[in-house]
């Protein structure tokens, strides 16, 4: 497995460089292909980054924007990606971007999966995907102790996989591994020294332990302190 390193001198200039590397990855794209997929994290990394991307000059009417994972939970509640989404990135130029939906009301994921994996099926591989990494190693939301980590992992894993797991305060829902791994171009983003040193302790780990470790090969992260 071998995956690229960069560094930035801070966040600011990450944000910046890495908006631009998946505005090229998606122009790179959207030269040969008529509708691509970009999939982004939640959390609180890359707010700044949408901040970017958003005014990038594009063909975002090309471009169906959707979560790499998602927490369940209303769309207005603070801690939905979808909300971040909403505010972050589907403005300015990419408001003509089309948000593929990882969230339907519901009390649980289950009720509403196969209606969701209804919209995106015919829309993969993604294109570009961006994934956020906890220090538990966990990308999306394939949590190490996830009680439905192995279906995640598997290499014939459906499309979306609801997650429930220690680590994650709501139940969730993720693409699988697979889905992930099955994009053109990979791009991941850690901010501060303690992901970069689980960054580095998730080596040699299977990915049951380090779920990162499922998505890094060919992979490109950006970390900055
Ligand atoms: O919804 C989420 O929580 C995610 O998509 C998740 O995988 C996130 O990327 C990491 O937990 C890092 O989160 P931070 O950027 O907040 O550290």
């Amino acid at each position: 497995m071998s995956y690229d390193f960069q560094t930035y001198p801070d966040r600011e200039m990450l944000a910046m460089d890495l908006a631009n590397q998946l505005a090229g990855d998606l122009r790179m794209i959207l030269g040969h292909e008529e509708r691509v997929v970009l999939a982004v994290p939640g959390g609180t990394s890359p707010g700044p980054v949408f901040d970017d991307l958003c005014a990038a000059d594009l063909d975002w009417d090309r471009v169906d924007v959707m979560l790499t994972d998602e927490r369940w939970v209303p769309e207005d509640d603070a801690r939905s990606n979808t909300l971040l989404v909403r505010d972050r990135l589907l403005v300015e130029r990419a408001a003509a971007a089309r948000l593929l939906p990882l969230y339907i009301p519901a009390h649980e994921p289950e009720e509403v999966l196969a209606e969701l994996e209804s919209q995106i099926a015919d829309k993969l591989p993604l294109a570009v995907v961006l994934l956020g990494m906890g220090t538990d190693m966990h990308t999306a939301s394939i949590f190490p102790g996830a009680d439905k980590l192995d279906i995640a992992l598997d290499a014939n894993a459906p499309i979306l996989v609801p997650m429930r797991a220690p680590g994650a305060p709501e139940p969730r829902i993720t693409l699988s591994a697979r889905v992930l791994n099955d994009a053109m171009r990979k791009h991941v983003l850690i901010f501060g020294q303690d992901k970069r040193d689980a960054l580095e302790a998730a080596q040699g780990k299977l990915p049951e332990d380090a779920p990162i470790n499922a998505v890094l090969d060919d992979a490109t992260v950006h970390w900055a302190e």
